[in-house]
């Protein structure tokens, strides 16, 4: 046997350089590239293998772990997992900072490569600097707190389990049915020393996606529910993008008159404007979806997990005979619901549902209904654009909860520009084939369910954790997989305020991201959360302490975002008016530079939910009557709702 004399962090290098993917005949290399931090924990071993021969692996410096990580899940789900970036950090805290990009990665079914420094495994310097020590079991480290948010986890404890480690490790990634983050620790120690490891571990593999094929038997059940059903309505998820089946969709619902409301991971996978598609669907979700899907009789599921938002909270389906069938490459989320399953490519499962259905020349009985709620929806959303602050007579959509807030706001801020008609003006201004990113706030709901998408994957939502601080560092992921399209952030300020470190990063590496920071002095969705259940306005406005009441309850705070941005070299507009918004955002498409457009937009703007129905812990005891009520009416819309 051949061997080649290696550290274990050189031979991890050599190996992903050696890692490809092949789908659907095309074969690409799978790992481009490695974000780094250094620190004492990985600088001298996978640091040093990077530095003497990287191969084809491109090295990047993140600037927050956390932001080095999310930006590389954004650059694999941009890239309909791929093609990844792994990232490699220090022992302890750079460690730990990657754990929330870990279960963001996992939630969403995206392959996440982690390779955290752990702590020395001969334990000769214990406690090496950053090592937490737990007195009840030496063997538990912080990188254990992966193990909650990892789909494969593995500790790389002597050399030779690198090449174990590293196979399962590809297995979990290349598998689209189970993939997510993967986390392999590599103890200090370890990484650096030696190994004659077996030439054949170091071969050129291709990871076949294989779009697996449904069963007959899977098939001939769904065309039997399906042809007893009259009023179908489709969830397109994430699984339509990742299989590439939109055109296989966009048939099946035209043949068979089929409506579907996208996911916010499916959304974009079809343009908008196409005949049958409803737009968002669920709690975030268009009215013309809720209505269909409330009287629908069976409910097709492709590729989506059936998430409370997409189901609202498992109640948004009325019809009393409604049934599920699931078309699902993971069997996990086949089950749900008590679906009929078919387990299965979501493109290949269309087109054999497909052809089995016109054999017995099935149609739906909708005649104009789906054509009617598109045209009703499209008016509401007219009038959600146009609604314009009158400073006697305004009442927000969000609800009326702060009626001294908004002058308080315009006074302060210099701004009365509402978030609907912001949204409107950038969809309508930006290039067609722009992508948008997002993931929490109120701006995910407004997005899903106004957003016109007018180029397929232009859409990218991290909706499956809604991790604040995905926005600028997905972005940045985003524009490393398609850096010659605009890439526009749709943030609210709380988010951009939890984690923007990465866009340091963005104008080191020259990839160009747009910031649209819509400021609301607020986290303004848990605001309008708290407040439409019979909560005041509690620990979520952004407020100075008030030294007579000892709350947080004296004067917005005003921040020049635009400022702070400018500093890191980045191109900025501060925003008050829509002529304004007009210049800078022509403005920013001049730029090479990321630039940030932070627009101060009144509180409560946002749209409502339409139609929907969101289950959340309300308490069952207060002095408070409107927490008694809210409670009565979540207990009472709880009986609609499915009990699993
Ligand atoms: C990491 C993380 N922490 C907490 C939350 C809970 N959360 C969801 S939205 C939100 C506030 C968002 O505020 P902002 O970004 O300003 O958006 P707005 O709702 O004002 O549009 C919070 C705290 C979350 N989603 N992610
Ligand atoms: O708690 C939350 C409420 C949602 O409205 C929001 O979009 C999401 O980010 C969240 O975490
Ligand atoms: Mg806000």
């Amino acid at each position: 046997m051949k061997t080649i004399r290696l550290t274990t962090a050189q031979a991890l290098v050599k190996f992903l350089n050696q890692q490809y993917v092949e789908f659907d005949g095309k074969e690409e290399k799978f790992v481009q590239g490695v974000f780094t931090i250094f620190g004492h924990g990985n600088v001298l071993g996978l640091g040093q293998a990077l530095e003497e021969n990287a191969g084809d692996l491109r090295v990047y410096q993140g600037r927050n772990e956390q932001g080095m990580a999310l930006a590389a899940t954004a650059y694999a789900k941009q890239n309909h997992r791929r093609k990844i970036i792994a990232c490699t950090s220090s022992v302890g805290p750079g460690a730990a900072n990657m754990v929330t990009a870990a279960g963001t990665a996992s939630a969403n079914n995206i392959p996440l490569l982690l390779l955290p420094g752990d702590t020395f495994a001969t334990r000769q310097p214990d406690p090496v600097l950053q090592q937490v020590e737990h007195y009840h079991n030496l063997t538990v480290t912080t990188n254990d707190a992966f193990r909650a948010v990892s789909k494969y986890w593995d500790r790389v404890s002597r050399p030779e389990h690198l090449m174990t480690a590293m196979i399962n490790a590809m297995r979990v990634l290349t598998d689209p049915a189970n993939t997510g983050a993967v986390t392999v620790c590599l103890p200090q120690d370890v990484q650096g020393e030696a190994y004659e490891f077996p030439e054949y571990f170091f071969k050129k593999r291709v990871h076949r996606i294989d779009r697996r094929v449904p069963t007959e038997s899977d098939i001939k059940e769904a065309v039997a529910l399906i042809k007893e059903k009259k009023k179908p309505i489709i969830v397109c998820g994430g699984g339509v993008r990742y299989s590439e089946a939109a055109e296989a969709l966009k048939s099946f619902s035209e043949k068979f008159n089929i409506p579907y409301g996208e996911t916010q991971a499916g959304k974009s996978a079809v343009e908008s404007s196409h005949s049958h598609n409803l737009g968002g669907i669920g709690i975030t979700g268009t009215l013309a979806s809720n209505l269909m899907a409330k009287e629908a009789d069976l409910v097709i599921g492709v590729g989506t997990r059936y998430s409370d938002f997409t189901t609202g909270s498992k109640q948004l389906f009325q019809n009393e005979n409604v049934q599920f069938l699931s078309i699902n490459t993971s069997e996990y989320h086949a089950y749900k619901l008590d679906a009929t399953k078919v387990v299965g490519d979501a493109k290949l499962a269309l087109q054999k549902l497909e052809e089995e259905l016109s054999n017995i020349d099935y149609k739906s009985s909708y005649s104009d209904e789906i054509q009617k709620a598109k045209e009703a929806w499209n008016k509401e959303v007219d009038r959600l654009y146009s609604i314009r602050y009158e400073e006697n007579e305004f009442i927000p959509e969000a609800g009326d909860h702060l009626p001294h807030v908004l002058p308080e706001f315009a006074e302060q801020f210099g701004s009365t520009i509402t978030q609907t008609e912001v949204l409107e003006f950038i969809n309508e201004h930006v290039a067609d084939d722009a992508i948008v990113v997002g993931a929490a706030g109120s701006l995910p709901s407004d997005l899903q369910r106004m957003w016109k998408s007018r180029t397929p994957n232009t859409y990218h939502m991290e909706y499956g954790y809604s991790c604040m601080g995905y926005e600028v560092s997905g972005a940045l992921g985003v524009k490393m997989a398609e850096p010659e399209k605009e890439v526009y952030v749709m943030t609210g300020d709380g988010s951009y305020l939890m984690l923007h470190s990465e866009l340091v990063t963005s104008i080191q590496e020259r990839k160009k991201i747009n910031i649209v920071l819509i400021d609301n002095a607020a986290f303004g969705c848990i605001n309008n959360l708290q407040m439409n259940n019979g909560m005041g306005s509690f620990g979520t406005e952004f407020r100075y302490r008030n030294e007579e009441t000892g709350k947080m309850d004296g004067d917005l705070i005003k921040i020049d975002f635009a400022k702070s941005a400018e500093g890191y070299g980045v191109k900025t507009y501060q925003v008050t008016t829509i002529e304004q918004l007009k210049e800078a955002l022509e403005d920013s498409k001049k730029q090479e530079v990321s630039t940030l457009l932070d627009i101060k937009v009144l509180p409560k703007t946002m749209t409502r939910d339409f139609e929907s129905w969101w289950n959340i812990g309300v308490a069952e005891t207060s002095k408070k009557q409107a927490i008694q009520d809210a409670y009565e009416r979540k207990e009472s819309v709880l009986q609609t709702a499915r009990k699993y």
